[in-house]
């Protein structure tokens, strides 16, 4: 974001141009939701701040009542200027009188603990009942790393100016923010590769197109059915154009339309298939290190989830394409292949990038907070719904993403499309779902993205 505003000023835009952009930006947006009910602003010491005094300014215009809070004189040149151009009385403590609340203390300049008069006023911003909107983040929230700095209330809307800054993707940050929307001021983020994911739009088979070219998915089952199961029938439902099971075992309940190859060894080695998918189920003994040595092997386009996780380690990456393949941990997974791959960090954003780095594998690193990191490449989500919590959802998200890997064979691709489409799935699916729930949800979630 700093990068990006000084490349701005640098060609020609002051500061104070950028503010007014934001201020007048958001104030669109509050204006919206405020409705022409009267709006307390709280501003602080740095431009966040100065932001607030832009906000309040084009609010009174509007002919909205404006109160203004700043328990602090601006302290940056370009928040004075803002300061000086609200021409109406500041309040250096009051009560929040107003339904809406807009909460401009402090931005990505928190640099330690809120204390003293910005935390009573964060304090009392939380146990009353307006609408709170956050300005660019929460004001007790430390941008890069959405931890938390000061009293937290839950925001019904938070507008992030000019970019979307780290904490917005990250846990525990983005549980507070409510909605989360985007104020445009104007940047070029052309060529920063930590992003929000845009959402993708996908196309109809090409008119060519047969079952092959559409990608053939191999999933290799293990010593417990549901779960390569649960991945198969998602797969089914997400592009791929032949999806295959295979296992020794028998599968009375396999749908009619699920391909299941005994001959698990021979299914591997068929050179039209375009991805595999191998973990679920699988278990954590010498068969499944076995296998997973085998799948490994193929060099081809593969999603490891699941058991696959336990087992991985350096030595079975020796040989293997790394830049064909995608993990899909959870916490606890994610947790297993750092200890695997001697890697430490604090947060779980550092983990992700380290462990990618280490490996050179695409890693989607899933929770409230899903975080994709390959190549160069970092990608926030927006949240996805916490129904998702139940057991099975993530052989699903397995499922999904071998099945866009099968049709394309780009993994930081394919995890992308694959969240995007398991939440849209889970939105759809309505709540209280089963993970079988989930996958049947796959066909009309794809429906949604043509
Ligand atoms: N620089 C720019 O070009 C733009 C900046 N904008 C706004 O500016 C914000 C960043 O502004 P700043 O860098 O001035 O920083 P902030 O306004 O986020 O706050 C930092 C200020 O508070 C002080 N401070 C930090 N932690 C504190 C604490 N715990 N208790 C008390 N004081 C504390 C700092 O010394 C500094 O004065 C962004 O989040 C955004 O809202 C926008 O106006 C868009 C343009
Ligand atoms: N609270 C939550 N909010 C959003 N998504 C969640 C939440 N909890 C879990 N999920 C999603 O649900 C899936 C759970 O996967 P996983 O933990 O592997 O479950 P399982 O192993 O039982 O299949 C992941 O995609 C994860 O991102
Ligand atoms: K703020």
């Amino acid at each position: 974001m700093r990068a990006a505003e000084r490349a701005a000023m640098d060609a020609g835009t002051s500061e104070w141009e950028l503010m007014q952009r934001a201020g007048e930006g958001a104030a669109q947006w509050i204006a919206r939701v405020a409705a022409g009910r009267p709006v307390t602003v709280l501003c602080g010491p740095g431009n966040n701040g100065g932001d607030g005094y832009v906000i309040a300014d084009t609010l009174s215009k509007k002919g909205y009542q404006v109160q203004v809070i700043a328990p602090r004189e601006p302290g940056t040149a370009t928040a004075q200027l803002a300061r000086a151009h609200f021409a109406v009385e500041v309040e250096a403590e009051g009560q929040l009188r107003n339904p809406v609340v807009v909460d401009c203390l402090f931005g990505y300049g928190l640099a330690r603990q809120v204390e003293g008069k910005f935390k009573d006023l964060l304090k009392k911003l939380s146990i009353n009942h307006c609408y709170k909107i956050a300005i660019d983040v929460p004001s007790g929230i430390e941008s890069d790393t959405g931890s938390v700095l000061g009293p937290l209330p839950q925001y019904d809307l938070t507008l992030a100016l000019g970019a979307w800054k780290q904490a917005h993707g990250l846990m525990p940050a983005t549980a507070s923010m409510g909605a989360r929307r985007l104020v445009p001021i104007g940047l070029d983020l052309e060529g920063f590769t930590s992003t929000m994911s845009a959402r993708p739009s996908f196309a109809a088979p090409a008119p060519d197109a047969h079952k092959y070219r559409r990608g053939l998915l191999a999933i290799v089952a293990g010593a417990m059915p549901g779960a390569s199961l649960l991945a198969a029938e998602a797969a089914m439902l997400a592009g791929a154009g032949y999806v295959k099971l295979l296992s020794e075992h028998p599968w009375p309940n396999a749908p009619a339309d699920l391909v299941v190859a005994k001959d698990v060894n021979e299914a591997l080695d068929d050179a039209r298939n375009s991805a595999l998918l191998f973990g679920p189920g699988a278990a954590r003994d010498d068969v499944a290190r076995c296998r997973l040595a085998q799948v490994l092997e193929k060099r081809k386009p593969t999603v490891l989830d699941a058991d696959a996780l336990h087992l991985l380690d350096p030595d079975m990456l020796e040989g293997a394409d790394a830049t064909k393949l995608c993990i899909t941990p959870h916490e606890g997974e994610l947790a297993k292949l750092c200890d695997a791959f001697g890697v430490t960090a604090d947060s779980k954003l550092d983990r992700v990038r380290l462990l990618r780095d280490v490996t050179g594998l695409t890693v989607l690193a899933k929770g409230p907070d899903t975080i994709l990191a390959g190549g160069a490449t970092t990608r926030f989500f927006p949240r996805g719904s916490s129904w998702l919590s139940v057991a099975g959802t993530g052989d699903v998200l397995a499922g999904i993403v071998a099945s866009r890997l099968a049709g394309h064979g780009d993994p930081l691709r394919a995890c992308e499309e694959g969240v995007w489409l398991h939440q849209e799935a889970a939105r759809l699916a309505s709540p209280a779902f089963s993970a079988s729930d989930l996958a049947r949800a796959v066909k009309p979630a794809m429906a949604s993205f043509l």
